[in-house]
């Protein structure tokens, strides 16, 4: 009698060829013209030229009274120069008249400078007398002026092109009168769990039920890197059911992202509904996260991750964040990475990269949280980070060095 192969001796496709299996899968996104706080954490597909100057228009930084510097030459506390107010300048709606020698305009912050003031003196600065202000010091030259265009020049390449914009950005957008900015929109993503025995956001548990998680875990890990989620869902383990979930989570995605359902088991749900399309079924030199589906399904990609949850968390910090990122032109990782010593030894698996949910030290040094049976979510409660294996590393000893990635 021969004993069937098991997958353990299996050659398994390596992280890298998987990744670029999944590169190839996802193009970048089309420019689509977005307004500016929708288009925060998109990438700018073009320049934008100020079509304004800022600030617009000479403009007073303080409530004050706006002088001839000249009237003040010689002004002092013992000798005070006195003169009248001639008008009111709020800021808003109202257009000054020109400033006579002699006389001083009530101005407040942001209003409009009347031509030939030439510096402005705070209120603070100054002594009201009725209608009549006292001054005990000269006023410099321009003194609490904005000039117009001092901030931004109308016409000044504003933002470059590949800008990732920022709340910042969003605000100096506003600022200068542009609404919208030609972008690469964000990545389209439907995530759809399978098994029978996963209950979707609900609280009332059947016998052999559980609740289901990793929707929620991949909705939230899609949306953390910029990426659009069109739709999540659950299914059972009906392959007609799944076929017509994925048909309508492909209409409308660029990328579908599967969990569950690839194993060995008798209800492999994916595999069993896709084998013969165009995909891709795989063992994968990693842990947690071995078994893996990639490809094409109604033309849009599909990426099929295991249903064990830290095994899918994996799968998606392995495959999909960096190709999401990739296609809105963000780079590849933007969180905070260090090589740490490790505070102990770890084992692992030679020829297997290892994903270790992790927590960094005030020591400097790393602990490692996932145990050997790597499934479980629990030790996210203290993570504060991931550390990656790689697949030509032995056995790891305390105070070997190890990358860490901040969650
Ligand atoms: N005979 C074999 N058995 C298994 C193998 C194998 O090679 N031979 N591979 C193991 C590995 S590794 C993994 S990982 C899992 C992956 O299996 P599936 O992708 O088919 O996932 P399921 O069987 O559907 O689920 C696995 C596990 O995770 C729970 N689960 C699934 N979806 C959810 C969800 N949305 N929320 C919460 N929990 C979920 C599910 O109840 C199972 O306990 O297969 C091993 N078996
Ligand atoms: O490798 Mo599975 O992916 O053990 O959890």
């Amino acid at each position: 009698m021969t004993w069937p192969v098991t997958s353990s001796i299996v050659a398994l496709r390596s992280v890298e060829d998987h990744c670029a299996k999944v590169a190839g899968l996802i193009g970048s996104t089309p420019v689509r013209q977005s307004n500016t706080l929708a288009a925060s954490g998109l990438v700018l597909a073009e320049p934008v030229f100020a079509p304004a100057s800022l600030p617009l228009f000479d403009n007073s930084a303080v409530d004050g009274y706006a002088v001839h510097v000249s009237d003040l030459i010689g002004a002092s506390a013992e000798s005070p120069v006195v003169l009248p107010v001639a008008q009111h300048v709020p800021a808003g709606h109202f257009t000054p008249v020109a400033s006579v020698v002699g006389t001083v305009a009530k101005i407040m912050t942001g209003a409009p400078v009347p031509a030939g003031s030439t510096g402005i003196v705070p209120v603070e600065g100054a002594r009201v007398d009725g209608m009549r202000v006292e001054f005990g010091r000269p006023c410099d030259f321009g003194a609490h002026i904005r000039r117009r265009g001092e901030d931004v020049r109308e016409g000044q390449n504003l933002l470059a092109s590949g800008t990732v914009l920022t709340p910042l950005h969003a605000g100096l957008l506003a600022a200068v009168g542009v609404r919208s900015v030609p972008v690469h929109r964000r990545v389209r993503v439907a995530v759809i769990s399978t098994g029978s025995e996963i209950i979707h956001r609900s609280s009332v548990l059947g016998i052999g039920q559980i609740h289901e998680c990793n929707s929620v875990l991949l909705e939230a890990a899609v949306r953390s890197c910029g990426a659009e989620v069109t739709m999540c869902v659950s299914v059972s383990d009906s392959v007609d059911d799944f076929r017509a979930v994925l048909a309508t989570a492909c209409a409308g995605a660029d990328v579908v992202i599967t969990s569950g359902g690839i194993s060995a088991g008798d209800h492999e749900v994916v595999k069993q509904a896709l084998s013969t399309e165009d995909m891709e079924f795989e063992g994968v030199a990693m842990s947690p996260g071995r078994p893996q589906g990639a490809g094409r399904v109604f033309g849009t990609a599909v990426l099929s991750f295991p249903g064990n949850p830290l095994a899918a968390y994996a799968s998606f910090e392995f495959f999909a964040r960096r190709n999401l990122r990739l296609a809105m032109g963000l780079s590849p990782e933007e969180r905070r990475e260090a090589t740490v010593p490790l505070a102990h030894a770890v084992e692992s698996t030679p020829g297997r990269h290892s994903f270790h949910l992790a927590r960094s030290n005030a020591d400097g040094t790393v602990t490692v949280l996932t145990g050997a049976k790597r499934h479980g979510l629990g030790s996210a409660a203290d993570a504060n980070c991931f550390v990656r294996v790689g697949d030509t590393v032995g056995a790891l000893r305390a105070g070997d060095l190890v990358r860490t990635v901040a969650l």
